[in-house]
């Protein structure tokens, strides 16, 4: 106070210790060096003298209202003040960012001239800052500059595509005639249908099936698009089929009836532990109404001995995954397949791709092997048919499943709904017919810009959890485990604390314990739901894969009127918290978001789900079709929406559209884009103040998530190896769609930003993460001895994406190899976590 007092008795002279010094002497670029110096220390003597700061130096002419506005955008770097004299010598100049190596970052260029990214292109970026402040370089871009240009036109719906009403096509069928009793099926286990399961006409699949599998004892095929009731089309036949046996053997009176020690009669195996427990509660549903057979799991990740205990004491069909009933034939005595009459593959192409196909060759010899010393044997139960049926099941069939079909199918039936029960326009009746997805599921495109998916996945997911009712359940399918968990601790934080807090460590660091120790509740009632007690109380999130807490509260997502839980499903889980959570998830009856990989993309048939999200397009069209059936099943209404980045991956909706081949036009997909997704998601009041009020919002929300992420090293932890791992998926895309999800036009410096990360990807370390030891060896040689100087880090991206292609093959040829490759594949730790096989 009193030195303020007294600088007012000052007047500044005109002339004298603030005048601008000559600089003489020297050559140029000393005298320049000197005149900089000097404008500086003037500058500060000046402001120091009237407690009035110096105009800035102007900004470049790209960096918009949202980088201008940063006085509600938290603390920054100190940038180097530059004198507005020094400024008039020698005028801000706008770094280049159009030369032929920097066309993707201007918004006019098209993307189709896009060259390969570096992250050496952010820091070239005008609009983005390096701040050193927390030890190594930090880079904060703006969201809304240099962003790839969409390649395609945003074309308005017509009205009558949008809304008008589409006949569902996988709903149960209408007509009175179409009853189960009238394909065959006992009047008794039709009423238990009807009564017990409230299940009154069959499905158009159901219908075609039922009434093949009961007369006939042939191979099958059936195939059906997602949610059309394949599971009861396999296996009311089989349940049919033994209830007779069983009456006819108390007829004969060879027997009381058939009873759990009669033996085995069929064999269901699925490519998920999921899937398998899913098909044995429909089935034990169905086996209510025919006490006297028994039915169980083998699956992997559960107790051997219990296993063999149960089999032990006698069952008439078992569902298993392949390599638990192979380990079981060859180990378990009391595991007898001489009665196996019924193999039923579901989902028989994921078989094929998780390369099982050894497993199942062994499986289908043994039984080969058990029925040929039978024959020799009179023992046969009397009305058990002679021949073993084998049935595949799926809704997308390829060569895979054809090559799979030759090791274990004859002259199999090929099972499709009758095109007279199939609703109008749905698929045309030819044997090459695309695979489609139900006709009353709405699907949409979203264009997002890799550095706005963050918040343009959060902004999407606050629009539709907006209203209570409206959406129920989604799913958000992402690619890898380690992305799975970034998604799931960001919207399971509270990020309205990151932006109000400072980014002291400390104080985060305290926060941060505070609030687990609250998810870690959760995580106890995760393990009550299973009926067991924890042993203690869950790890803290250091490493992703020791996490028990798989399902929280969503504070970014709730709104004010309702709470909105997000849950996480992925193959690096305990089996025990795979199966709680699916459990949780199930009986949840408030609004809930599930962030899941491909885990949860065969065969689940959870309740509610009335929208999926592909926030990472899946690695093959069929997966896609899958994924999006999670939602629209059973003739009910879905909606689901994928995420594509502008460039090269908006060609990929023209596939989409093909997957119905429906006369000339295809399906309708609508597109969404990022602006109008952050506009409806962040501006909740429906009138915005001004045009850029969306953009300071969405500012708002990436700096939060980045103040969250930096505010803990095992944060930071997560985002790097959801990141890496990202990348690394991202190149394992089928060969066929390569072109659409092109690795080198992947922007990894966007997409860092995308994961909370201000640092260059090719800097990034991250200990332990789940790809298999000795990754980081690979780089060949001569790379990682060329890295150094200002070439370090090209050199190092083109590392990371050599890298990458390692991976790239690797994984192609694992995947295309049977049994001894898939074990190599699962050795290599992570990779069967990360892309969650079995
Ligand atoms: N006849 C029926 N009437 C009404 N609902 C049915 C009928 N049959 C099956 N469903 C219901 O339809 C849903 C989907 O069945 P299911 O899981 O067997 O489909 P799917 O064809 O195997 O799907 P996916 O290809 O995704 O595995 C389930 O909720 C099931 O209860």
């Amino acid at each position: 106070m009193a030195d303020d007092g007294m600088l007012l008795n000052f007047s500044i002279p005109d002339s004298g210790i603030l005048n601008k010094p000559q600089f003489k002497g020297g050559n140029w670029k000393q005298r320049q060096t000197a005149k900089k110096a000097a404008a500086h220390w003037h500058t500060k003597a000046t402001e120091r003298l009237t407690g009035v700061r110096a105009p800035k130096a102007p900004l470049p002419l790209s960096v918009n209202a949202t980088d201008v506005n940063r006085t509600e955008l938290g603390p920054r770097p100190e940038r180097p003040h530059r004198s507005p004299e020094y400024d008039n010598d020698r005028p801000a100049k706008r770094p280049r960012v159009s030369g032929d190596n920097h066309k993707k970052f201007d918004d006019d260029v098209p993307a189709a001239d896009f060259r390969p990214h570096t992250d050496a292109n952010v820091v070239k970026n005008p609009a983005a800052k390096q701040d050193t402040s927390k030890g190594g370089k930090q880079i904060i871009s703006s969201l809304f500059s240099f962003n790839p240009t969409s390649t395609t036109q945003t074309q308005p719906a017509k009205p009558s595509e949008e809304d008008a009403p589409v006949e569902p096509s996988n709903a149960p069928l209408t007509s009175e005639l179409d009853t189960f009793t009238s394909l065959g099926i006992s009047p008794t286990l039709a009423a238990h249908l009807l009564k017990k399961m409230d299940l009154k006409a069959p499905t158009a699949i159901q219908k075609a099936a039922v009434s093949q599998l009961i007369k006939d004892d042939s191979d099958a095929f059936i195939q059906a698009e997602t949610g059309s009731g394949k599971t009861l089309a396999y296996l009311l036949p089989i349940v049919q089929r033994l209830m007779e046996l069983s009456a006819n053997m108390r007829k004969r009176k060879v027997d009381d009836s058939v009873s759990r020690d009669s033996g085995l009669f069929a064999i269901i195996l699925a490519p998920t532990r999921e899937l398998s427990k899913q098909i044995a509660n429909v089935l034990d549903n169905l086996l209510r109404c025919a006490h006297w057979l028994v039915a169980t799991t083998v699956i992997g990740g559960e107790k051997k001995k219990s296993e063999k205990a149960r089999l032990r004491k006698g069952i008439n069909i078992l569902v298993a995954t392949p390599g638990r009933l192979a380990d079981h034939l060859e180990h378990t005595k009391a595991l007898d397949v001489s009665n196996v009459r019924w193999l039923v593959l579901d989902e028989g192409d994921r078989l094929m791709e998780l390369g099982f196909e050894e497993e199942i060759q062994k499986i289908v010899g043994n039984l080969n092997l058990r029925m040929r010393a039978q024959k020799d044997e009179a023992s046969r139960i009397p009305g058990l048919p002679a021949k073993r049926t084998t049935v595949l099941c799926s809704a997308t069939m390829k060569l895979d499943v054809e090559r799979l079909g030759e090791i274990s199918l004859k002259d199999a039936v090929h099972i499709r709904s009758d095109p007279a029960d199939r609703a109008e326009g749905e698929g045309a009746d030819n044997e090459d017919q695309a695979f489609f997805a139900p006709a009353q599921l709405k699907q949409s495109f979203a264009v997002v810009a890799p550095k706005l998916r963050l918040v343009s996945l959060i902004s999407f997911l606050k629009r539709a959890f907006a209203r209570k009712g409206s959406v129920m359940k989604a799913i958000v399918f992402i690619s890898c485990a380690d992305s799975v968990d970034f998604h799931f601790d960001i919207l399971t934080s509270n990020l309205e604390e990151a932006k109000a807090a400072t980014t002291d460590d400390t104080k985060e660091g305290t926060k941060e314990g505070t609030k687990e120790g609250t998810k870690g509740e959760k995580g106890e009632k995760d393990e009550e739901v299973d009926g067991k007690k924890p042993k203690k109380k869950p790890v803290v999130q250091s490493d992703p894969t020791k996490i028990a807490v798989t399902h929280a509260e969503s504070p970014s997502l709730s709104p004010h009127t309702h709470k909105v839980t997000t849950y996480r499903l992925h193959g690096s889980l305990p089996q025990s918290l795979r199966t709680s959570t699916l459990a949780h998830f199930t009986k949840n009856n408030e609004p809930a978001v599930l962030l899941a990989t491909d885990v949860a993309s065969r065969g689940l048939d959870l309740p509610n789900v009335d929208l999926v999200v592909e926030f990472d397009p899946a690695f093959a069209r069929e997966d896609h079709l899958h994924r999006i059936g999670r939602t629209a099943r059973a003739g009910r209404d879905g909606r689901a929406c994928i995420f594509l980045m502008p460039g090269c991956e908006e060609g990929y909706v023209d596939i989409l559209k093909t997957d119905r081949k429906d006369g000339e036009t295809g399906i309708h997909i609508s597109r969404q884009d990022a602006d109008e997704i952050l506009k409806k998601g962040l501006v909740t009041s429906g009138v915005m103040k001004d045009k850029s009020e969306y953009m300071e919002k969405a500012t708002d929300l990436q700096l939060a998530v980045e103040r969250w992420a930096l505010a803990s090293p095992a944060r930071l932890e997560s985002a790097r190896r959801g990141y890496q791992s990202h990348v690394r998926a991202y190149a394992t895309h089928v060969a066929a769609e390569r072109g659409y999800f092109d690795i080198k036009q992947l922007h990894l410096g966007h997409l860092a930003k995308a994961f909370a990360l201000r640092e260059r990807p090719s800097g990034m370390k991250v200990p332990g993460l789940r790809t298999g030891a000795g990754r980081e060896s690979k780089k060949p040689a001569k790379i990682r001895g060329a890295a150094t100087g200002a070439n370090k880090s090209a050199v190092a991206s083109k590392a990371a994406l050599e890298d990458t292609k390692v991976d790239d093959t690797e994984e192609a040829a694992k995947m295309r190899k049977a049994v001894r490759a898939r074990e190599k594949f699962m050795r290599h730790a992570g990779m069967a976590d990360e892309f969650n096989l079995g």
